[in-house]
């Protein structure tokens, strides 16, 4: 007897169906069972123009969140970044897998690097934090570019290139990856330039709490340095009180001895979307090995970056 397909709920953009479908490759091959990939359309998707007005990223997450509670779906699968920090009790993230590339990237006209960049060349990003960071880039280092606020999926940023409408737009390395157009990238941006969003790279794969055979199941895909990354990066970004539009950058990475890793640091920035103001902190410690253990780390971030001024930092939106 053939055992019946898991229903895995996934967004229709080209990121979001890209990704399930690698998860759904890999929970096929641990669980010996069939994988269906199940279409749920977000208001978000249907209604772009008001993403701002009803909380940004949050509401692609929400709407697999209810399939999952109606029971229509199994599992889910999100891009961490996108990931409020609070969750729900009747949810669990099963499995955090291997993150990929977490870097911010330029696609620039006739392959420029961001350092090529003409006087007064235009780059679009909606992200406050890409903002904040490329700004204060270009003022320490002669730099005069304008960042220009946009949105879209990523066949629309990177249309206002090829159009010819500006010069350059931000993406993550990671979604382009997943979509097979890495190689349009002109630029990868050091993360000591531009730190990522909290969990970037990442993906979390989510389903609710009573179902302990799928959760164990997914567990053989979870990563735990992976997990550990985030977590502090997250809690970073919570113990900040900012959401997934703040101008808030993070990154945990392991400090290797020769061949051992030695421990876990934890970077973190905030900024005014100007650039005039980066409160850009880091924090080193043990390499967690628990949940509290990460939260901590990224706890203690935050102290320090709230007793040199973060919170003043936070109150910038996303256009
Ligand atoms: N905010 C949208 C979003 N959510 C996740 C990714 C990329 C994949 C990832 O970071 O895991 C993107 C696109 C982007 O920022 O370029």
């Amino acid at each position: 007897m053939t055992e019946k397909a898991l229903r895995l709920g996934t967004r229709r953009s080209k990121l979001a169906m890209a990704q399930s479908g690698q998860v759904a490759d890999a929970v096929s091959q641990v669980t010996g069972r069939p994988v269906e990939l199940v279409e749920i359309t977000t208001y978000g998707d249907v209604s772009r123009e008001h993403l701002a007005q009803i909380g940004g990223t949050g509401v692609f997450v929400a709407a697999l969140r209810e399939a999952l509670a109606r029971g229509e779906v199994d599992f889910a699968v999100h891009s961490l970044k996108d990931l409020p920090t609070t969750q729900p009790d009747e949810l669990v993230v099963a499995a955090i897998p291997v993150r990929e590339d977490p870097r911010d990237v330029i696609i620039a006209r006739d392959a420029l690097k961001l350092t090529d960049l003409p006087r007064g060349a235009r780059i679009g990003t909606g992200s406050p934090r890409r903002m904040a960071q490329l700004n204060a880039y270009a003022r320490t280092h002669g730099l005069d570019f304008e960042t220009v606020p946009i949105r879209g999926n990523v066949d629309t940023r990177i249309g206002y290139v090829t159009k010819g409408d500006l010069d350059a737009v931000v993406l993550a390395a990671a979604g382009l990856n997943r979509v097979g157009r890495s190689d349009e990238v002109t630029d990868f941006l050091s993360v000591d330039t531009i730190l990522p969003a909290p969990g970037q790279g990442a993906l979390a794969v989510e389903t609710t709490a009573d179902n302990a055979d799928l959760i164990a199941a997914l567990a053989q895909l979870d990563d735990p340095l992976t997990r550990a990354a985030v977590t502090a990066e997250r809690s970073l970004l919570a113990a900040l009180e900012a959401g997934c539009s703040a101008p808030v950058g993070a990154l945990a990475d392991l400090l290797t001895d020769g061949q051992s890793v030695k421990e876990m640091r934890l970077r973190g920035v905030v900024g005014s979307t100007d650039g005039s103001t980066l409160v850009q902190l880091s924090t080193t410690g043990p390499v967690p090995e628990t949940h509290e253990a990460a939260t901590a780390l990224g706890r203690e971030l935050a102290t320090e970056m709230l007793a040199q001024g973060a919170a003043g930092l936070m109150g910038e939106r996303a256009l």
